[in-house]
């Protein structure tokens, strides 16, 4: 067996009680696995395959270091693109065990021409030398009926397995993952993946050496501190430099002016290290509001709810409904990050909030542009504000005069923080 198959045994161990998801046409769709052949209906995945000679082929990326994993799997995609012979089909998948944290292992499914399996099957047995992936091939019978797993290891199939229809799991596979993965809960696990990550990206350590040697996140400030939140172009530059100057407030942003110069280079990662980036920023900010909030009331351009919000939405894919419940731990505030006193999400028609963004033409990064053609994104990262919970999140409609929306913030601030 090879070395790295070897170093998966726990995978292994429960390997016929995995539960395989597939994304085709953006939904995914499920697969088991059974040791023994039973009669029944070849699973979707299957059955929706357009010609029937195609052939089908799993990767997962398995290497056991994290920050290697998440870099590999990122890049793999274009690979594949780049190597595979045209017509071939790569889409998302991944495989994990229900209810089970931290037992899902990303990947891709391939779809190939019959007349080009033997370079597909090439190129795969090379990558799976590189000890980072464990990939399978699919085989139907003469009917398409029945479909089988065999599992590679070493150029060899040394498992198989038949293929089965799976229920829908009752959480989205990808919340598994997503404590101080998508989303981190405490700063220790922030730094340990900019620590571990210094060996590809040198620029982690000069990131790093911005936090304050004694970061107070967590103390109180004497002054209020309001945080606004919302889509890119919702109005909170306006609303948050007209709220400094009637409060005669300090205002600040997440991620910080210190990070600026970092920022592209971190925008470009897999989630794991970009997250870890924005969770730095919101700690080194929550320092700075502590300092300020000692002299005069903060106001905050963008904190923890961002990071949160655009984390757990990205990492789900499809309706609303594929969220963590409201409730879940995974909406839950940092027990080591200063908590504000008040936080006001800004929502705004999509129409009018695309009509700002062009008026004010500017470049978005590709989560902002995924907002505009993506409209179940933007409607998974609204709901994922709303559902964080600890400080909550009062809603504010974006859509009157600026002097109207300041109006309106300046009443909840009083109520709430009474200034
Ligand atoms: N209440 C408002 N009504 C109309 N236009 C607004 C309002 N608030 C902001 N804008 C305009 O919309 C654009 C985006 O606002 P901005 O404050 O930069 O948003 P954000 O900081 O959330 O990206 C700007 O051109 C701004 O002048
Ligand atoms: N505190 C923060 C702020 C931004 N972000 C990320 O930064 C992006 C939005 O930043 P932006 O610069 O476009 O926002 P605006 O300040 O232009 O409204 C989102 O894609 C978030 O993923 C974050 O994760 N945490």
């Amino acid at each position: 067996m090879a070395r790295h198959l070897k170093d998966l045994t726990s995978v292994f161990a429960r390997w016929a009680s995995r539960v395989f998801s597939v994304e085709l046409d953006g939904a995914p769709l499920y697969f088991g696995l059974q040791e023994i052949k039973r009669k029944g209906k070849a699973p979707q995945v299957f059955s929706k395959l357009q010609n029937e000679e195609e052939k089908c082929y799993s990767l997962l990326v398995c290497s056991s270091d994290r920050i290697k994993r998440e870099k590999f799997y990122w890049e793999l995609k274009d690979k594949l693109l780049r190597n595979l012979p045209p017509g071939s089909d790569v889409t998302n998948m991944s495989s994990f065990l229900p209810d089970v944290k931290n037992s899902l292992i990303k990947g891709y499914f391939l779809k190939g021409k019959p007349e080009n399996s033997s370079h597909i099957e090439r190129f795969l047995v090379d990558l799976e030398q590189q000890d980072q992936v464990l990939v399978c091939s699919y085989s139907g019978d003469e009917e398409k009926q029945h479909w089988t797993q065999h599992v590679w290891s070493n150029k060899e199939v040394t498992l198989k397995y038949h293929v089965v229809s799976a229920e829908t799991p009752t959480c989205h596979p990808s919340t598994l993952n997503m404590i101080n993965s998508d989303v981190f809960y405490c700063l220790d696990e922030v730094c340990e993946v900019l620590i571990k990550c210094g060996d590809i990206i040198p620029e982690a350590s000069s990131v790093l050496r911005m936090l304050p040697s004694r970061v107070n996140a967590r103390g109180k400030p004497d002054f209020p501190v309001v945080v606004i939140e919302g889509l890119d172009a919702t109005g909170k530059t306006t609303l948050t430099e007209s709220l400094r100057d009637t409060l005669g407030a300090t205002l600040l942003r997440s991620p910080p002016q210190c990070l600026s110069p970092w920022r592209a280079r971190f925008d470009q990662e897999p989630p794991l290290i970009r997250r870890a980036f924005y969770a730095l920023g919101n700690y080194i900010t929550a320092e700075q509001i502590y300092q300020e909030g000692m002299k005069a009331p903060v106001i905050v351009d963008r904190f923890w709810h961002s990071t949160a919000a655009y984390a757990i939405a990205t990492a789900v894919s499809g309706p609303v409904a594929n969220l963590p419940q409201e409730g879940s731990e995974l909406y839950l505030w940092p027990s080591d990050l200063l908590q504000p006193s008040l936080v006001v999400v800004l929502t705004l028609d999509p129409e009018e909030r695309k009509r700002r963004l062009r008026d004010r033409g500017q470049l978005k990064t590709d989560e902002e542009e995924e907002l505009d053609h993506n409209h179940l994104f933007r409607r998974r990262v609204e709901e994922a504000y709303r559902r964080i919970s600890g400080p909550d999140c009062v809603t504010v409609d974006a859509s009157p005069s600026a002097d109207l929306v300041l109006q309106q913030v300046l009443l909840l601030i009083r109520g709430k923080c009474h200034l």
